[in-house]
């Protein structure tokens, strides 16, 4: 939903089509083929998408790196966490919907423990 929102506000075209992760690494590319109209490129910097495609005979393409530092999921979770902006990192449709879902409060709960810190 974020993601359709956020490209939907940029004008771009497409569809998304949910691929579950089947933790079989063996036959996940024919999964995704399965699961998918033809293609001949796939743009990812996972390292292990990109082992397995191209050992599938697909082409793989790595977008560079955007200020990484702060365009990271890892980060924006972070600064959440701690109550430090993270909004003007993300497009307006995905912060409008985090907040339609409570996200911040509910990945405040997710993140706790039911244990010591030690
Ligand atoms: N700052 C960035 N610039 C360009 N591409 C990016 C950037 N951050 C992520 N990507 C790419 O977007 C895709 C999805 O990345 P992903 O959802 O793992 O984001 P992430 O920020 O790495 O999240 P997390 O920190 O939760 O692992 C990957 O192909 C990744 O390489
Ligand atoms: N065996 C598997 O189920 C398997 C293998 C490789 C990638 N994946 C998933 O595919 C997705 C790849 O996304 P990115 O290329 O955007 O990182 C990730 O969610 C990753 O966990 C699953």
């Amino acid at each position: 939903m974020m993601i359709r929102h956020a490209l939907e506000d940029i004008d771009v075209h497409f569809y998304a089509l949910p691929i579950d992760d089947i933790k079989q690494n063996p036959i996940w590319v024919s999964y995704v083929t399965s699961r998918t109209p033809p293609f001949d490129t796939a743009y990812t910097n996972n390292p292990l998408v990109i082992e397995l495609f191209e050992e599938a005979g697909i082409a793989v393409k790595q977008p560079p790196m955007y200020r990484r530092e702060q365009y990271s999921g890892t980060e924006i979770r972070r600064r959440m966490l701690a109550d430090e902006d993270w909004k003007h990192l993300v497009p307006d449709a995905v912060a409008d919907v985090i907040d339609e879902i409570d996200g911040v409060r509910r990945l405040k709960r997710v993140s706790g423990t039911d244990g010591f810190d030690y």
